[in-house]
């Protein structure tokens, strides 16, 4: 992930790292994580192969960062509910550093609650903060019982209750994940709190815009960065991005330009009709592609894209 060079000085004690929150469909994972995040742009994708930059968003904080992901497979019921949890799960589910497990506060505790608690038992050492989600639905007295049903399916590092809809306590939520972060720099930048990841947003929504439909091989070879983006002079409706998309052979270029371009045209349509809901303007989307060469076996490359060690 990136470790910036603006970043000079990290305050002692400073958290950093990954969080992941799953749960059964409809418990409010997403409303929950955007309500953490401040943004309600949902970034996914059908590929697997985007997981290692499915970043959810980003919760910026003088003492900690947050990184909020996301695994396609995770908010699939017949995933998580199957037999087993698919490998590319359990991988998210090992690597991130706290799991937010979700089970709402109006419904009683049932066998998809019990199965997940069961695969989060098994997935390892990762620490599990059980959310009692929708707390505005009921009284208080049914959030007590359901505190203590949840106790009952497992060991968790915490467990509390929340509304994402009314904001109760989604901050100790987001303590709470922190206080289970390792001590570390940041991962992304901080010197302007929303603008740098909006760029990091908007350049995996081209991204993932310019997987859609293509083959298999090629989406390792797709990098995407924001070069700039600044509200064209005199208008405050909207906003100019320009980016690059990179690939790593000429023939790839191909393929995502398409017959007679038509390809490029449908990703850069996609890819701005995304940025404009993240935005909340319209979006004049300058998008290339360059070819750089075998980026992904180039140290210098990877840097300028955003892939330090
Ligand atoms: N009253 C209330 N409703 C909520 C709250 N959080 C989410 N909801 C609603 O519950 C429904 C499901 O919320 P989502 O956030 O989409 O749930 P999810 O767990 O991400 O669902 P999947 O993506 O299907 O797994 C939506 O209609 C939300 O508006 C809450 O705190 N209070």
């Amino acid at each position: 992930m990136t470790a910036l060079g603006d970043i000079t000085e990290t305050p002692a004690g400073f958290r950093s790292g990954f969080a992941c929150f799953v749960g059964r469909p409809n418990v409010g994972k997403s409303t929950l994580m955007n309500a953490l995040v401040g943004t309600k742009v949902a970034i996914t994708s059908s590929r697997p192969q985007t997981t290692r930059r499915a970043i959810r968003g980003i919760v910026h904080r003088p003492d900690a960062q947050l990184v909020v992901v996301d695994t396609p497979g995770l908010h699939k019921p017949r995933t998580l509910l199957g037999e087993r949890l698919d490998s590319l799960v359990r991988s998210t589910l090992t690597e991130v550093d706290v799991i937010g497990f979700c089970v709402p506060a109006d419904q009683p505790v049932g066998p998809g609650d019990t199965f997940i608690a069961r695969e989060l038992a098994n997935v390892g050492k990762t620490p599990v903060v059980a959310i009692v989600t929708k707390t505005d639905l009921v009284s208080r007295d049914r959030v007590a019982e359901q505190l203590v049903a949840v106790g009952g399916l497992g060991t968790f590092a915490d467990i509390v209750p929340c509304s994402a809809r009314d904001g109760f306590q989604v901050g100790l939520v987001a303590d709470l994940l922190i206080g289970r972060l390792p001590e570390g720099m940041p991962l992304y930048p901080a010197g302007d709190l929303t603008d740098e990841p909006e760029q990091v947003l908007i350049a995996e929504l081209i991204r993932e815009a310019a997987l859609e439909g293509v083959r298999d091989e090629l989406p390792h070879s797709i990098a995407v960065l924001v070069d700039e983006m600044e509200p064209r002079a005199g208008r405050d409706d909207l906003v100019d991005v320009y980016a690059h998309l990179y690939v790593e052979r000429p023939s790839q270029k191909g393929i995502v330009i398409g017959h007679q371009g038509a390809r490029l045209k449908e990703v850069g349509a996609a890819a701005r009709r995304q940025i404009e809901a993240l935005l909340g303007t319209r979006v004049y989307l300058d998008l290339r592609i360059k070819v750089l060469k075998d980026w992904q076996r180039d140290p210098k490359h990877l840097r300028r894209l955003g892939f330090d060690d």
